[in-house]
């Protein structure tokens, strides 16, 4: 500005400021009425339009903290303040950054105005505490603009001209003020613009670290899930290098970062398997052998193509899982579960207990073992029992009946077929109970029923430790502890010509055989006891139980051992009123008919037994009888039975016999 017209405005400012102060009046219209309204605010806030005294608020510690606050803005700002320096050379100007407070944070300028820049660090320059000013200006109205001379509400900053702009977020919120200042006559009407175009670029560097750090932190973030999860990725480019792998995928490859990258996957994977991999449609997932230290493995991969903005293909993500990890998961959520424990198998008799002592012994090894028992004596619960107590556990428990398949069936169901092996086969084929119980355990019931042919395949794969899917070439290595069952007796069988003779030999190297319930009467009421408390639906969980009932039920045979006494339990249980004793005619027909006349009750003890039974049962039926007859009087019934009253009742004691 020519300096007449500039002196000529400054004094028209200064006229009017002097009314202002002097009346509080404005009569100059020419006036700006946004310093008008300032001035406004400063009288009202109180601000002394003629102090000269400036107060520093923040000094030392405080204002040293202030400014740390502000680092990462005043790194951005201080580079473009320089800038602004150079260009405006050594006019005497000062280039500030105040915070979004109007807290003077960092000045710079000349040497020779090395006390002023000094002096003002750490001064507020609100509108509230200093009056009109331009950087209160830009702060309240979020705008840049230029107060000359004596528009400034106090006269300390009448010969001063400053250009100021505010420096906003991303939201628009404000974040500080970029100003220049200098004397009238020094500042250029220029310099406005030269200061919001530094304001406006020191904005868009912050946005451009915002976002940096946005990226960084959604990196670390992506990073982090990719070492957790615990599926192996790999990213391949379009070319098949690899560029990228997670931790999960270099423990299954067992190898390094270093060894991974820059190698092609069909190099790493041994397999021309990259072309393949790449065609498979989402949600599709491919078997892939891979070599790992010499052994062998077989993963599921899937794989998802990743395009850049312009909708190249950049690489390839393929997510791939270990079958074994992935049928143990599938077993244990939708397959047989092993649930009992040697604690769920009831029984106190020296027959049981030797069997759990056994299954026990064995539990802690991995040799292959045989039960053999009638049906319904805990076969398969001992083999979960086993299973449950082995170093196994936490792998699949998988059951297959081999009696209850097809006989054609038997040998894809355990090995496993590949596509097109038979007519029916499944696309992609499918693995057998072998693959699915990798790492656990494999429970074939019925084992007597198999198949010859397949015995022969079982023995192989005993032996090899290795499965061939049936119609395929690829061996397959699985690590299973094999239960087998049966109720037949195998020895028999192998002389008959229906059990191979080296399988017998090598799943009998540990035999342990399930009692049947007639070698074990004395259980019976403690199995009674147990199913009666577990079926009984009321709240009364007294064991209503007569000693006719526990009688008839240690007399009969079960055929279908406890299996056949937990049905019959449950039958009585939904019979027997409420209140009401159980009896022995609450018994099923078929138990009363199979225990003939003795449903009557004993009458004759001695001519009615036809079948023979033990002598604690005798005894303790004769001891029921001669009660009976004697009205429950001890010394007649002692009488009847020729024995000495405290014999008598030491036995009613040891009979649990009720009065
Ligand atoms: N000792 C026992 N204690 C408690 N319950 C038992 C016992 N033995 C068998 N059971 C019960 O009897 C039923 C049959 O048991 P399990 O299936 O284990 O017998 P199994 O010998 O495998 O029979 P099968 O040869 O017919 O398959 C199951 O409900 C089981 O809970």
């Amino acid at each position: 500005m020519p300096s007449k017209k500039l002196h000529q405005e400054t004094e028209k400012y200064r006229k009017a400021w002097e009314k202002y102060v002097a009346t509080g009046l404005v009569a100059d219209p020419t006036m700006r009425k946004i310093i008008i309204a300032s001035w406004r605010r400063s009288r009202a806030y109180g601000v002394d339009p003629h102090s000269t005294s400036l107060e520093i608020e923040l000094t030392g510690e405080r204002f040293q903290q202030r400014r740390e606050a502000f680092k990462p803005i005043l790194d951005i700002a201080l580079p473009f303040m320089e800038s602004i320096y150079n260009a405006v050379g050594e006019s005497g100007m000062i280039i500030s950054f105040s915070d979004a407070n109007g807290y003077i944070l960092e000045r710079i300028g000349a040497d020779n105005v090395f006390s002023e820049l000094q002096r003002f660090r750490g001064m507020n320059l609100s509108e509230e505490r200093m009056g009109t000013n331009a950087i209160a200006l830009a702060l309240k109205k979020g705008m840049a603009l230029q107060v000359i001379g004596a528009e400034h509400f106090n006269v300390v900053f009448h010969n001063k001209t400053t250009s100021a702009a505010p420096i906003k977020d991303i939201d628009g919120n404000i974040l500080g003020v970029l100003s220049v200042s200098g004397t009238c006559e020094t500042v250029h009407p220029h310099t406005l613009g030269m200061v919001l175009a530094s304001a406006l670029a020191i904005e868009h560097e912050i946005r451009l670290k915002q976002i940096n750090d946005d990226l960084t932190i959604a990196n670390e973030h992506l990073d982090a899930i990719m070492q957790s999860i615990s599926e192996g990725i790999i990213t391949v480019n379009d070319a098949g290098v690899i560029t990228d792998s997670n931790l999960h995928a270099r423990k299954v490859m067992r190898r390094s970062l270093d060894e991974l990258v820059g190698k092609t996957l069909d190099q790493v994977i041994k397999n021309p398997v990259f072309d393949f991999i790449t065609q498979l449609s989402a949600n599709e997932e491919r078997e892939v052998q891979y070599y790992a230290n010499g052994r062998k493995k077989t993963l599921l991969v899937s794989s998802k193509p990743i395009y850049a903005q312009d909708k190249t293909l950049k690489e390839y993500l393929l997510i791939f899982r270990e079958t074994k990890r992935v049928y143990s998961q599938v077993n244990k959520l939708f397959g047989s579960k092993a649930i009992y424990t040697f604690d769920d198998i009831l029984g106190e008799s020296k027959e049981i207990q030797d069997a759990i002592r056994m299954a026990k012994l064995v539990s802690a090894t991995d040799a292959t073992i045989l039960l053999h028992g009638e049906s319904g004596t805990g076969k398969e619960m001992f083999a979960q029992g086993i299973h449950n107590a082995s170093q196994r556990k936490n792998h699949s428990f998988v059951f297959i009946n081999c009696g209850a398949i097809p006989r054609d069936l038997v040998a894809s169901e355990l090995f496993g077929y590949v596509e097109g092996a038979f007519t029916s086969a499944r696309k992609g084929g499918n693995p057998g109970k072998f693959e699915l119980a990798d790492g656990g355990t494999l429970f074939l019931d019925e084992i007597g029923d198999m198949p010859l042919d397949t015995q022969a395949n079982l023995l192989r794969v005993l032996e090899t430790k290795e499965v061939v899917r049936v119609g395929g070439n690829e061996v397959i290595p699985v690590d299973v502890r094999v239960i087998a069952a049966t109720h037949k007796d195998l020895a028999a069988e192998v002389e008959k010509g229906n059990f191979r003779s080296d399988l017998f030999y090598r799943l009998n190297v540990m035999p342990i055989k399930t009692p049947s319930l007639r070698e074990r009467r004395e259980d019976i009421k403690k199995l009674i006891n147990r199913f009666y408390s577990q079926f009984v639906n009321r709240d009364d969980q007294r064991l209503l139980i007569d000693e006719s009932f526990y009688l008839q039920m240690m007399q009969y045979d079960w055929p279908g051992n406890v299996r056949e006494l937990q049905n019959v339990m449950q039958l009585v249980t939904n019979i027997v009123g409420e209140g009401e004793y159980l009896s022995s005619k609450h018994l099923p027909i078929y138990v009363k008919d199979a225990l003939g006349a003795s449903s009557q009750l004993p009458q004759q003890i001695s001519g009615e037994l036809t079948r023979v039974s033990p002598l604690s049962v005798v005894e303790r039926q004769a001891i029921l009888k001669a009660l009976d007859a004697a009205d429950n009087n001890l010394a007649k019934a002692a009488k009847l039975l020729e024995i000495g009253r405290s014999t008598l009742y030491r036995k009613i004691e040891k009979y649990d016999i009720k009065l």
